[in-house]
């Protein structure tokens, strides 16, 4: 018999798969056990609800057709400080460590880092590795404190220094068992996470009592489970900038075109952001949609009917459109970064040179202005934003409860609002793409009436 649609009682609620994260206590016997320290902060007064237990748990899922649903839902432990702690604070050595490429708000998930470890736990051994993982190895690290990071928010970049590449697994075990950290904070991106999960299971097979976490942070915002990176807000507003300057300068010509590339390796997201919310923008590509420039429905054709009309367009391009139409030479097709990501060729200055090209060869004689505007790594080289400072403060704190209460392999992260502890290796396989399919990318087609180029 079918079941009654209009009688939610006639569904029954999927069940739960949590999503379970390591425990130093799997591998360290007699692991200690105090009483959290932020039972004596003169600020917080924490009551029994304050504490999260380890059954208090987050749904990454919370909109779902109960007629459809099937698969169990998937939960997460919730971030945030437990009643009790696996660390004697006065032993604990903390290392800080960003990797990869800049973002707002590295310097205040930093300070954040340094000034809760500090404050909310008595730690008094907190260093900062520099240059990225090769720091374990290879540089001196430094001692830091709440005065020395105390305006770190306000800067851009990272006051540690980050780099590409230098993964070498046994050094940096290596590095990490000789200046005795038994903490680890990892800042950084795809790459950082799936490092992060080869350090951790190399401190598993060693058996060290060392806890890892990964604090995500990309400008692309290209890092699935969570809802969003810190510093991707920040970058789209910079980004809006250029995308009304490349709008201003189109208006005020002739057959203007203001073209900005913005970055985006392989996720669209800036650019989707940055035309959403200007609502001047005439045609976004990227990555997860390939286009084409000639022919019906391409974009030559588009942009042709496009100053017919208006007299002007603006164009936003990811870096990582089109690189399947750019010509490149055999060594530039193998060419790689430090860390192995693939180095792309510049879409911006490639379409500048196109869209002349077409508008000599199709409308010669007639008036036609191209302004292209690059601000790349002005958009990631700026301090956070207020909600992404505050976001930086939570995700610090999160991880920094979570790896005192003994937690190790994780990565806070904020999933529908609230913040959550997930399994490293999951977080290092999770893209997250556009998806070309769902409302916002159809929002975006209405906005700008672009050729969808299938
Ligand atoms: N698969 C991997 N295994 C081990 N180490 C890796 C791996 N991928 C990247 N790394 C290391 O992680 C660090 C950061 O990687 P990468 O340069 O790709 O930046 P990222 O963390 O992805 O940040 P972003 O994408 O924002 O630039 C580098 O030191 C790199 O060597
Ligand atoms: O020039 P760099 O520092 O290697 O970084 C460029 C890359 O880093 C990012 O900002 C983040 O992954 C990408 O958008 C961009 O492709
Ligand atoms: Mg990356």
């Amino acid at each position: 018999m079918d079941s009654d649609s209009s009688n939610p009682a006639a569904f029954s609620l999927p069940s739960i798969s949590l999503q379970t994260i390591s425990h130093l206590s799997e591998s360290i016997p007699n692991l200690l056990q105090l009483p959290n320290p932020i039972d004596k902060s003169p600020y917080y007064h924490p009551n029994p609800a304050f504490y999260i237990s380890s059954s208090d748990v987050l749904l990454r899922q919370i909109l779902f057709d109960l007629s459809t649903s099937s698969s169990p839902l998937l939960a997460y432990h919730r971030a945030g400080p437990r009643s009790q702690i696996r660390f004697d604070p006065a032993t604990v050595r903390a290392a800080i460590v960003t990797c990869g490429g800049l973002c707002p708000g590295l310097n205040t998930v930093i300070r954040e880092l340094v000034v809760a470890l500090w404050d909310l736990y008595g730690v008094r051994q907190i260093f900062g590795v520099q240059a990225g993982f090769r720091g374990f190895y290879s540089c001196e690290t430094v001692e830091l404190n709440p005065r020395i990071v105390h305006d770190w928010h306000l800067r851009g970049g990272t006051s540690l220094a980050t780099s590409r590449g230098g993964f070498d697994l046994d050094k940096i075990v290596g590095g990490i068992e000789e200046k005795g950290f038994n903490q680890v904070y990892c800042i950084g991106g795809d790459g950082t996470m799936r490092a992060a999960v080869k350090i951790f299971n190399e401190i598993q097979h060693r058996k060290l009592k060392i806890s890892i976490t990964g604090i995500p942070k990309t400008v692309d915002n290209d890092i699935g489970i969570i809802d969003r990176s810190f510093g991707f807000q920040t970058a789209v507003e910079i980004a809006l900038q250029a995308v009304h300057a490349a709008h201003v300068e189109a208006e005020s010509a002739v057959n203007g075109v203001g073209l900005v590339k913005l970055m985006g390796r392989n996720t669209g997201h800036i650019a989707l952001h940055a035309t959403l919310s200007s609502r001047v923008v005439d045609c976004c590509l990227i990555p997860e949609n390939d286009f084409y420039l000639e022919g019906e429905g391409g974009l030559f054709e588009f942009l042709h009917q496009r100053l017919k009309k208006n007299g002007h367009v603006v164009i936003v391009v990811a870096e990582g459109a089109g690189q399947n139409l750019i010509p490149r030479t055999e060594s530039q097709k193998a060419e790689q970064d430090e860390s192995g990501n693939q180095v792309f060729l510049d879409v911006g200055p490639w379409l500048k040179s196109e869209l002349n090209k077409w508008w000599k060869r199709d409308h010669d004689g007639e008036l036609f202005t191209l302004k292209y505007i690059d601000p790349t790594y002005m958009i990631r080289a700026v301090p956070a934003n207020a909600t992404d400072n505050l976001y930086c403060t939570l995700l610090a704190h999160s991880s920094i409860h979570g790896v005192m209460a003994g937690y190790t392999g994780f990565v806070s992260g904020q999933i529908n609002g609230n913040y959550a502890y997930i399994p490293v290796e999951e977080v290092a396989s999770a893209k997250n793409p556009v998806d070309t399919k769902d409302h916002r990318w159809a929002w975006v087609r209405s906005v700008t009436n672009q050729p969808d180029f299938n």
